[in-house]
């Protein structure tokens, strides 16, 4: 496919998108109706849509609107690429600019682009909360996530792993944030297919969440309970931190754990899966990596950014509090509480976790927020104790 037909493709998707189409279903019945397109055109197809959903509100703004086209109009904007070039009309090219886009296009750039890539609402909360950083991580959150991995330490050593991806032409360099954490560069998009993922040697999974899970001391023998496991990569990184500790991964929803036997074969780990709502008591350690807003991690699901409301974010806070009660009661005497959340608001996380102290037996010894300012996604950790 030419450039310019990836183009039409893309404002295609995005209008399907528009009608509430979610990205990734758009993106799969795009490919079906169009099984020309090969791996690089819809990698390129998907990153126009990506880019776009990211920076809705700067490309609307620069587009002239938020259907497809203007968005991509916005977007070959902000790339200093000039759309005539792009918009011929000739086979498969999007249309010619009409009047009305060249008249958009011709007025100046409009201010405060970064901000509009926040939702309105969202804006004076995470200025407040991330203070001087508020800039650069709006900066930070418009771009591409990078892609990290987790060298499993169990398998591997991190110049082992370093060595095992080169051989699969993927570039890896280590991370300052985690002592298990590469940052790839080329070749990035083939690490599934790679020996050293497939070996179990390596595991896709954000710096900071690698970092927050870092925090947490473990012993041999532990007995600890990954209340919301989820697809299971806090368990992982656990079990791979302390290989004889006893993981327990539980979710309400067992359907997310499917995954989980598999990756923990391939990562040579034991991991005990419970059944939904019979999770067991008299844990050392309970983890709640609690349902958020994903606020943190917006680069990778820009849609999420948009979706998000005031309504379901209080939902959500009440239900993190609920979740942190009955994690609580999981945690044998002298045992600790642990809270992850992948948000970048003070509501999820802070707030969160001194209103639960405040209500509770439970003492807050220990928190940390982690942002793009240092690399990774936007994460949240908090560890309890009980009072004494
Ligand atoms: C942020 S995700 C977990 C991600 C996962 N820990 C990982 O690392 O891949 C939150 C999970 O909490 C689960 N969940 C929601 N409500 C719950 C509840 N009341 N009890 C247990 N799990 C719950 C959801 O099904 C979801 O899988």
């Amino acid at each position: 496919m030419t450039p310019a037909a990836r183009i039409s493709a893309a404002i295609e998707i995005l209008d399907r998108i528009g009608t509430g189409d979610p990205a990734e279903k758009a993106l799969t019945n795009w490919a079906r109706a169009h099984r020309f397109a090969g791996s690089k055109d819809r990698a390129a197809i998907r990153d126009h849509v990506f880019d776009a959903l990211r920076c809705r509100g700067s490309f609307a703004a620069l587009g002239g609107g938020q259907g497809g086209r203007a968005l991509i109009l916005g977007l070959l904007r902000a790339q200093s690429c000039d759309p005539a070039t792009i918009f011929t009309g000739e086979r498969f090219a999007p249309e010619p600019l009409s009047e009305e886009e060249r008249a958009v296009l011709a007025q100046p750039v409009p201010p405060d682009l970064a901000r509009r890539d926040w939702p309105d609402w969202l804006i004076a909360p995470l200025s407040e909360r991330l203070g001087a950083d508020f800039d650069t991580v709006s900066e930070a959150m418009r771009a591409r996530a990078p892609v990290f991995v987790r060298v499993n330490v169990a398998r591997a050593t991190r110049d082992a792993a370093i060595a095992a991806l080169a051989e699969d032409g993927i570039d890896a360099v280590p991370h300052p944030l985690s002592t298990t954490a590469l940052q790839l560069g080329d070749g990035a998009r083939r690490i599934q297919q790679s020996r050293a993922y497939q070996d179990g040697c390596v595991e896709l999974q954000d710096v900071s969440s690698q970092a927050a899970v870092g925090t947490i001391e473990l012993a041999p023998g532990m007995q600890v309970l990954d209340y919301c496991a989820g697809g299971g990569g806090k368990s992982l990184a656990l079990a791979a931190a302390c290989p004889d500790c006893e993981i327990h991964a539980h979710d309400i929803d067992p359907a997310r754990m499917r995954d989980l036997p598999l990756r923990a074969e391939r990562a040579g780990a034991r991991i005990a899966i419970c059944a939904p709502g019979t999770p067991g008591a008299g844990y050392d350690l309970v983890l709640v990596d609690a349902p958020c807003s994903g606020s943190g991690t917006w680069r990778r699901t820009p849609e999420a950014k948009w979706r998000l409301t005031p309504e379901r974010l209080d939902d959500l806070v009440a239900l993190q509090g609920r979740i942190l009660e009955e994690a609580s009661a999981l945690v044998a005497q002298g045992g600790r509480l642990v809270y992850m959340t992948c948000s970048l608001l003070a509501v999820e996380n802070e707030a969160q976790a001194a209103l639960f102290a405040a209500r509770t037996g439970w003492k807050l010894t220990f928190q940390r927020a982690y942002s793009p300012v240092t690399g990774g996604d936007g994460f949240f950790v908090a560890q309890f104790e009980r009072k004494a």
